[in-house]
């Protein structure tokens, strides 16, 4: 009697396990997908993952070279390929762009926070042709020579603020709050055609916390929710972050709309920007209250962190590296003088301040995977077998450190420029993907529309930095440049430094403006 009890006990372990194991593996294990020309996935790792962490790229980096250029991991219940080459990248995302231009519907970016609107979000088609148009029509070259302005004065502001906070290098500084308005009011000026007029603004730190927290909740791999969709129907405190963001997207971004749109209604005479765009097409193209809301926020919050992080890692860089710093101010003062500091016209003539800002761009792009793209069809390349909802990563950090492309690719080495007379947005076209300088504002159809506007304000920013301040670290505070926060935009980890003026004229030349309402 006793046996049959134990035989039954035993049958139904068994059983168990089996249908434990059933539908655990697909879970644990790696699936391995075939295609009906026997085209296997790309190699990868073996196991599947829930989500990466911070300083995935580290892993990234890892998998490539164990697996090659295009390899493939599996996150939960989704198949990410992700590509490590320049001719992989050209050929997948340039020369197949219209399979590789849409976007996953991530749960918590797409779902939750954004609520399938915004452009960055949307799918390819007919919805992001209307958004790409609508970016087009506010990022004009006409549009782009009347902001022209508007930089050269932020960055103004940008240095005076600097040296005015720092008392003239005697106080030392964060600089992250400062680089962040920067950004923040040339976004605010391109979206509402509006700037805030004091560092102190509520707005500058709300603006800048939200864009934070959009960063870091929408990290190509940084929620499990986003990969076991059981997780989707469970509360979670990610979850209510996500639904706060949204809200107070809707709240600011809203805000923001609703009073431009009494100044329109009111007739007073509204600046171009993308709200006035949205507005007057509102009906035409169909959009609805979340469509402006989300629309105009993550324009603008997009334009924010990713190029305040940049400023930040050049304040970050040039300390330790003395003889970069001389060598580009030797370059101003032959070149431009103590007398005038530069413009945007005087690009071309130094070379050495451009070889700057595109090594700060290489060794530390704000994002390291772009925004990942999707494939909307079964693919097949060079025999393996890419299947159509896979994500496909552009894998910036191992592009940037392709020894064969970025010899001593760790080191920070503008001289590696020297031969490179090409702004960023005319390298992106280049037709030898080994020439292009860096990867930073991603590839194909979808590669970043505000490029030409980022260059500009990144040149502003920079060339009048190295010709205003020298930048003293202090002894006891070493700023990291391994280190970053954020899960998905990369800023250094919050540090202080000295920005000490290099001579008498600047502050003459920087005394020059005063802060002003638009
Ligand atoms: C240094 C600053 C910036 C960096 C590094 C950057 C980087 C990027 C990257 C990597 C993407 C995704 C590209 C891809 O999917 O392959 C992107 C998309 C985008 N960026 Fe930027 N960006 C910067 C500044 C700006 C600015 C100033 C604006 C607006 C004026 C802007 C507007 C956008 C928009 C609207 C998209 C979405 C494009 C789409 O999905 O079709 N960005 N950016």
């Amino acid at each position: 009697m006793l046996s049959i009890v134990s035989l039954f006990k035993q049958i139904w372990a068994s059983v168990f396990l089996l249908v434990l194991a059933y539908f655990v593996r697909p879970v644990i294990l790696r699936r391995l997908i075939v295609d009906n020309e026997g085209n296997h996935l790309p190699p990868g790792p073996n196991i599947c993952y829930a989500f990466l962490r911070k300083y995935a790229e580290r892993a990234l980096d890892a998998w490539a070279k164990q697996y090659g250029d295009l390899f493939s991991i599996w996150m939960g219940s989704q198949l990410f390929v992700v590509v490590s080459d320049p001719h992989v990248a050209r050929d997948l995302l340039v020369i197949n762009g219209a399979i590789f231009s849409t976007r996953k519907r991530y749960f918590m970016k797409n779902q939750v926070i954004l609520n399938g609107r915004a452009i960055t979000a949307s799918e390819y088609g007919h919805k992001w042709r209307q958004h790409r148009r609508l970016a087009a029509i506010a990022l004009n070259p006409m549009a782009m020579e009347q902001y022209a302005s508007v930089m050269d004065y932020e960055s103004h502001i940008l240095i005076k603020s600097l040296h005015d906070e720092g008392a003239r290098g005697k106080h030392p500084i964060n600089p992250a709050h400062f680089s962040g308005r920067f950004a923040l009011n040339n976004m605010l000026i391109m979206s509402f055609g509006i700037r805030t007029t004091s560092a102190s603004e509520p707005l500058v730190a709300k603006a800048l916390d939200l864009a934070m927290e959009f960063m870091d909740l929408t990290g190509p791999w940084s929620n499990c929710v986003d990969f076991f969709e059981i997780l989707q129907y469970l509360p979670s405190s990610k979850r209510t972050r996500g639904r706060r963001l949204h809200d107070a997207l809707i709240d600011v971004y809203g805000g923001m709309i609703m009073d431009f749109k009494s100044r329109m209604l009111s007739g007073e005479e509204v600046p171009d920007c993308l709200v006035k765009t949205l507005l007057d097409n509102q009906e035409k193209e169909m959009l609805d209250w979340e469509d402006l809301c989300m629309l105009s926020a993550v324009f603008t919050l997009g334009g924010v962190h990713s190029t305040s992080g940049i400023i930040q890692w050049f304040l970050a860089l040039i300390p330790s590296h003395r003889e970069v710093l001389t060598r580009a101010q030797t370059e101003l003062d032959e070149v431009i003088g103590r007398n005038r500091w530069p413009t945007f016209e005087d690009e071309e003539s130094l070379p050495f301040i451009r070889a700057i800002i595109k090594e700060v761009q290489r060794v530390h792009a704000p994002f390291w995977f772009a925004t990942p793209h999707c494939a909307s069809e079964d693919f097949a390349y060079k025999g393996m077998y890419i299947p159509k909802g896979s994500v496909v990563l552009l894998n910036c950090y191992t592009l940037h450190h392709n020894e064969a492309r970025y010899p001593d690719s760790f080191k920070f080495n503008p001289e590696r420029y020297k031969d490179d007379k090409l702004s960023c947005t005319e390298s992106a076209k280049l037709p030898d993907v080994m020439d292009r300088d860096h990867w930073t504002f991603g590839a194909g159809r979808r590669i970043c529309p505000g490029l030409p506007a980022a260059e500009r304000e990144l040149w502003l920013a920079i060339s009048r930095l190295l010709w205003s301040f020298d930048f003293q670290a202090l002894p006891d505070e070493p700023i990291s440049l391994e280190e970053y926060d954020g899960l998905s935009g990369r800023t250094p980890i919050p540090f202080r430094l000295r920005l000490i003026p290099r001579f008498d004229g600047v502050g003459h030349i920087i005394n020059t403006v005063e802060e002003m309402t638009l």
